[in-house]
């Protein structure tokens, strides 16, 4: 595709080897980038031609909708979002062009405005896609408040509404709404959905291990869990059939009443693996005892007890989050809540009033509303940290500390901890030991090992070309879907946009000094297609699940490899296939055995020049890392690492047999490296053993 490609298994030493690629992949590229854009080709062409539009596959054919006035659809979201700083008007592409045919999946930005106008108008319903808090507060209008606000019983279900409620020591469940039910299921051919791909299936191949004391086993199906009538429908509505791997053992752990640490491959249904074992829950044993009103008067009700507290790192993924939760909490008596930085405060404050029995939140907002006396932790019997592994590192640590351990919160005997990442390095998981007992580890394939699903290339590009490189390979006819871009800082994303876009690619980006309504906008404008190409920076790295995302670039290849994994795990989801490509010069040699074992590890094809570049590198092993898990001068993988307690000799079990009569083992013997072949097939029956995998040199 590049002028790089052809640099494979070039001799020399390492500085004759990056300058040669460097030069002649930096002309090929070149010439590629610029025949590309004077050919005016599918995504883009030069400055002087008018653009042909991009129109992803999910949208091609179908007939566009009524225009409709966004910048009027922007004011119209202010009447919920509060005094929102006016939008960079600079980003061009986050405009649409006038005349320039409108996507017909309408914008959640658009959708959000409409949603701001009916808010008034509660308990009317709607069927739109805007803000959650806005959404939910339309819901909860049919909640009786009378109730409080303990998060037991909504009025809705008794009187016909979609809200269940929990009387009499019974779960009573919510009435059917259809125009509810499309709003959060879609139909099966809402672009907007996540369809799984043609390997989902083969997510049972992936080898699982889980250690601890008595480790129950695993669910095969849905149906044979014994799962809360109510949570199996919702599952079926969600258009779920089978559970993926983490989610058979998640929910049999929940059913054992066992606190976790799951690591699991991206894309692979971690976020029903918390859900699942928690609403289960909750759906069988009802609401917790109202707790002792605390103040006076009218502000004795002000204060929301959620029963169960999800903690994720950043904004977006916690309104995913949310929104997964949803779906699974319709018609129950479990109203799900969510906050974040950047929103409307007195949107979230109004939405807690109404009910908020499971919490989504980010920390630092959590904190704030801990501090205003808005929300107790007393209640909670059960605490997931998302990407746990985020959560436990330097940036949050002390955030997390505070919340667990310094407010309210039943200590560690008297709740359930679960905590699930795609990547564990070892010092995380001795940390996050502090915040569970007696807990399980469970591994889907190597922790920290990214899917199979994604086939990784590395290109060898010089700083001074990636532009060209990137706008050859957006360019692309072959490239098929929405390309996600990755950048290191926030400036070079709003640069990398505005380049795009004066080559005439529809771009928008996303990153940390965006305001709250850009961002969202931004990825809105991703999601349904019509800026097919998003720059972000670490912000949009973890969590967020994005349908038809076939291509994730890293422009700036991160210093730190679970960085890497989070990020190309943006594509290759719920067995879809994708492509990461990574751009590598001399800056990244910190990286480079560490990208090696990680092609290694998911059977990837590894360029010749970057095993000499790796060879000529050692001593760039220790360098650059974020964290302090990856020293050493050698570099090795400490997310590599299993259950970091097995160290200690204390008799944990490989319990992979236990997997149920559907898996079975990958065959890849003693792991992935150098048996290829993708995939596996499932039929080898050879599966590994702890002896084979102690060979690898990072465990
Ligand atoms: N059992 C299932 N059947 C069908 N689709 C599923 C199932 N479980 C999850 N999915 C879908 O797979 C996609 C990925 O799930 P999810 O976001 O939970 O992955 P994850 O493991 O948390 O990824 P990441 O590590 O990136 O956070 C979602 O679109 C989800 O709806």
């Amino acid at each position: 595709m590049t002028g790089s490609n052809n640099q494979n298994n070039v001799p020399g030493n390492l500085d004759q080897h990056i300058a040669g690629l460097g030069v002649n992949g930096s002309n090929n590229n070149r010439q590629n980038a610029n025949n590309n854009n004077n050919n005016s080709n599918a995504r883009g062409g030069n400055s002087n031609a008018k653009p042909k539009r991009y129109i992803p596959p999910h949208l091609r054919g179908r007939a566009p909708t009524t225009p409709v006035d966004k910048e009027a659809a922007l004011e119209r979201t202010s009447s919920w979002s509060g005094n929102m700083p006016a939008r960079d008007r600079s980003r061009s592409s986050e405009r649409q062009t006038p005349g320039a045919p409108e996507s017909s999946a309408p914008g959640r930005g658009d959708r959000r405005g409409d949603v701001g106008d009916v808010r008034g108008t509660r308990g009317q319903g709607w069927s739109g896609r805007g803000d959650p808090i806005a959404r939910t507060t339309t819901w909860s209008g049919r909640r009786d408040d009378s109730l409080g606000f303990g998060g037991r019983s909504g009025g809705g279900g008794g009187r016909g509404g979609p809200y269940g409620i929990w009387a009499n020591g019974k779960h009573v469940y919510g009435q059917h709404n259809q125009r509810i039910e499309v709003e959060l299921y879609g139909s099966p051919d809402d672009p907007e959905r996540m369809h799984t791909g043609i390997n989902f299936e083969k997510y049972d191949n992936i080898p699982v291990k889980a250690t601890g004391d008595d480790v129950p086993k695993p669910i095969t199906t849905f149906d044979e869990a014994d799962l809360e009538p109510l949570l199996l429908e919702n599952i079926k509505l969600s258009g779920y059939t089978v559970p993926t791997p983490v989610q058979k053992w998640s929910i049999s752990f929940g059913t054992a009443g066992r606190d976790m640490m799951a690591c699991a491959q991206t894309g692979s249904g971690k976020t029903g693996g918390f859900l699942f074992p928690i609403l289960n829950e909750l759906f069988r044993t009802g609401p917790a005892e109202a707790p002792v009103a605390e103040g006076r008067g009218m502000y004795r009700q002000r204060k929301a007890y959620p029963v169960a507290l999800i903690l994720s790192p950043t904004r977006e993924l916690t309104s995913q989050i949310y929104e997964e939760a949803r779906k699974f909490c319709y018609r129950s008596w479990v109203r799900p809540c969510v906050v974040y930085g950047g929103a409307d405060i007195g949107s979230q404050l109004r939405q807690i009033e109404r009910g908020c029995d499971l919490l989504v939140a980010t920390p630092g907002r959590l904190v704030d509303l801990i501090e205003r006396a808005r929300i107790s932790l007393r209640n909670i019997r059960y605490l997931v940290l998302d990407e746990a592994d985020r959560m436990l590192d330097m940036g949050f640590e002390p955030q997390i500390r505070r919340i667990v351990e310094q407010e309210d919160m039943p200590g560690v005997q008297d709740r359930y901890t679960l905590m699930f990442s795609a990547t564990f390095p070892r010092d995380i998981q001795m940390l996050a030991s502090d915040f569970l007992k007696n807990y399980i580890f469970l591994s889907v394939g190597r922790v920290g090992s990214t899917s199979e699903n994604i086939t990784q290339k590395i290109e060898y590009v010089e700083e001074s070309d990636k532009l060209s490189v990137l706008l050859d390979i957006v360019s692309s006819t072959e490239t098929a879907g929405l390309t996600l871009v990755f950048v290191e800082t926030k400036r070079m994303a709003d640069r990398l946009c505005d380049n795009l876009v004066t080559n005439g690619i529809d771009a928008s980006a996303i990153h940390g000094d965006r305001t709250q309504r850009e961002r969202e906008r931004a990825l809105d404008m991703f999601r349904t297609g019509r800026t097919p190409v998003l720059v972000a920076t670490a912000v949009a790295a973890r969590g967020l699940d994005i349908p038809n995302v076939s291509h994730v670039i890293n422009y700036d290849l991160p210093s730190d490899p679970d960085e890497y994994v989070h990020r190309i795990g943006r594509t290759g989801r719920a067995g879809n296939t994708g492509t990461a490509t990574s751009f590598f010069n001399r800056g990244n040699r910190g990286i480079v055995r560490q990208l090696i074992d990680l092609l290694q590890d998911s059977n990837q094809e590894i360029p010749g020049w970057l095993n000499v570049v790796a060879r000529e590198s050692s001593g760039y092993g220790g360098r650059g890392r974020g964290r302090g898990g990856y020293g050493g001068s050698g570099g090795a993988r400490n997310s590599g690492s299993r259950d970091h307690r097995a160290q200690f000799n204390r008799g944990d079990r490989d319990v992979r047999h236990q997997n149920g009569p559907s898996s079975g083992f990958s065959g890849r013997g003693g792991g992935a490296r150098g048996s290829g072949g993708g995939f596996s097939n499932g039929t080898s029956s050879v599966p590994p053993t702890l002896e084979n995998d102690s060979a690898h040199s990072w465990f």
